[in-house]
């Protein structure tokens, strides 16, 4: 949405959590920033064998806890801000569920659906070979967002693989399973998704039989997070895409509609479904509202109109620091983003790990992983709302994760003298 700049609005967040943690301003004069910001320029050869200039970045935000994890994202809308922000998330994601990682992000200014399968591999080459010199196993992992796929990923790896001289498969996660993908990652998103909204239904008291939900995005994270609330005996009352939506208060089944989306290319005009615009999702009467498509859909005056109860933040930035604000006088109940969406880079990090040792598991050793790291990062993030006097979910969430960077920055002497007096101050109990 034009005017409102989500990099301002990650740093305010980081800004918030350092002040209700009392720490050092230091540590909010690191965090501010990426430690690191790439600007490249891929030349593709289209199909026509003209040449285009696509321009990429890749941001790596902070490196104290591990190396820089996360999504490169292929969208006419990307920009650096918007990539320094994703990056920063990334790192606070990581952190509030325990994953050794920093925050890392990547995004090509394009629009893949007016790409051929051969000018979106030769892009994708292209980015590779311009992040090349900062990126690897060891120092920034890359792995899907929106508008790219474990196809996507497989080229990548290959490309990679191909600059180092040999096979290097822990360089992105996210692959096909053919070449050292994990068993559960395709879900894995929506599938913390679903832990975290059922973890927060039990707290809230809402019963997910039957209860109404309104999913905005209908892609890997909002397609299947729509699937597993369905499984778990929710009504899918609302769906929209980028072309349109489809409400039906009595209820919709995910797997029929995501096969209309396969024929028809959007949800719109799903059988016995009216037209629902994005706007109108947002606003209407249902128990779960989940955000899954892009930043800032939630703003002050859209917050004002919100009904749900629980809002899941399956996507990154969907609610602007000011509908934040408002939400929380409203009493609903948000998981942020750095919780809700934690499930994609939690199995991430699996299959890192599972590159690195050589040895693959299950689906069900994954979700099993998956899911007691979701309820512990969940639940850790209840436990320091109660602790600390008027925080919301997204201030308790930011307050556990700054609150381990900061350990990390201050044991590693980042922060110099102020980084050897206790670094964390809880508010009393
Ligand atoms: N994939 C992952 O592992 C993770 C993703 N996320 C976040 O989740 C969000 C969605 O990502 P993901 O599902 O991967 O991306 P996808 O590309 O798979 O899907 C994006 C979905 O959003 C829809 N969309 C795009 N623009 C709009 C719009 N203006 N109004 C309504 N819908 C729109 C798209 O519509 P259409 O289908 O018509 O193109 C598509 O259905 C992003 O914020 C991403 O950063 C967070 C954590 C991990
Ligand atoms: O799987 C990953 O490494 C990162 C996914 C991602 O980009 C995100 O969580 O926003």
């Amino acid at each position: 949405m034009v005017g409102i700049n989500p990099f301002e609005n990650a740093q305010q967040e980081i800004k918030r959590a350092v002040g209700h943690l009392g720490l050092h301003p230091a540590v909010y004069e690191i965090l501010k920033q990426p430690m690191k910001v790439l600007t490249v320029i891929i030349p593709v050869e289209m199909d026509d064998g003209t040449i285009r200039v696509f321009t990429g970045y890749r941001a790596q935000h902070n490196g104290a806890l591990g190396p820089a994890k996360g999504g490169v994202r292929f969208h006419p809308g990307v920009t650096m801000d918007e990539v320094k922000a994703l990056a920063m998330w990334m790192t606070f994601k990581c952190a509030v569920v325990g994953l050794p990682y920093g925050g890392g992000k990547g995004g090509v200014v394009c629009n893949p659906r007016e790409l051929s399968p051969g000018e979106l591999e030769r892009l994708s080459r292209g980015y590779v070979r311009a992040i090349a010199e900062i990126a690897g196993p060891e120092k920034d992992i890359p792995a899907p967002d929106v508008y790219t796929n474990p196809q996507i990923m497989a080229w990548m790896m290959d490309e990679f693989s191909r600059y180092r001289g040999h096979n290097e498969f822990g360089f992105i996660t996210g692959k096909p399973l053919a070449v050292g993908g994990s068993a559960g990652r395709n879900e894995a998103t929506a599938r913390g998704c679903a832990i975290a909204i059922r973890e927060a239904a039990k707290l809230q008291g809402v019963s997910l039989a039957n209860a109404a939900v309104a999913v905005q995005g209908f892609g890997n994270a909002g397609g299947i997070v729509a699937r597993l609330l369905h499984e778990m005996g929710c009504r899918i009352v609302a769906v929209v895409d980028s072309s349109g939506g489809a409400y039906n208060p009595a209820g919709m089944d995910p797997v029929k509609l995501r096969e209309h989306k396969t024929r028809t290319g959007s949800v719109k005009g799903y059988p016995g479904s009216k037209p629902v615009s994005s706007a109108e999702l947002l606003t209407m009467e249902c128990d779960i509202l989940v955000p899954a498509a892009l930043e800032n859909q939630i703003t002050a005056s859209v917050a004002g109109q919100v009904k749900a109860k629980i809002i899941a933040e399956a996507a990154n930035g969907p609610t602007t620091p000011e509908g934040d604000r408002v939400l929380e006088q409203k009493g609903v109940f948000v998981i942020p983003d750095i919780l809700a969406s934690a499930g994609g880079v939690t199995v991430s990090y699996f299959e890192w790990v599972q590159n690195n040792m050589g040895y693959y598991w299950t689906e069900q050793e994954v979700n099993r992983r998956l899911e007691e790291i979701m309820v512990r990062g969940f639940h850790e993030v209840a436990a320091m709302r109660k602790r600390g006097r008027d925080v919301d979910m997204r201030q308790a969430a930011y307050m556990v994760a700054v609150q381990k960077v900061a350990e990390a920055m201050a044991v590693r002497g980042w922060l110099g003298k102020a980084g050897r007096a206790p670094q964390v101050k809880a508010r009393p109990a």
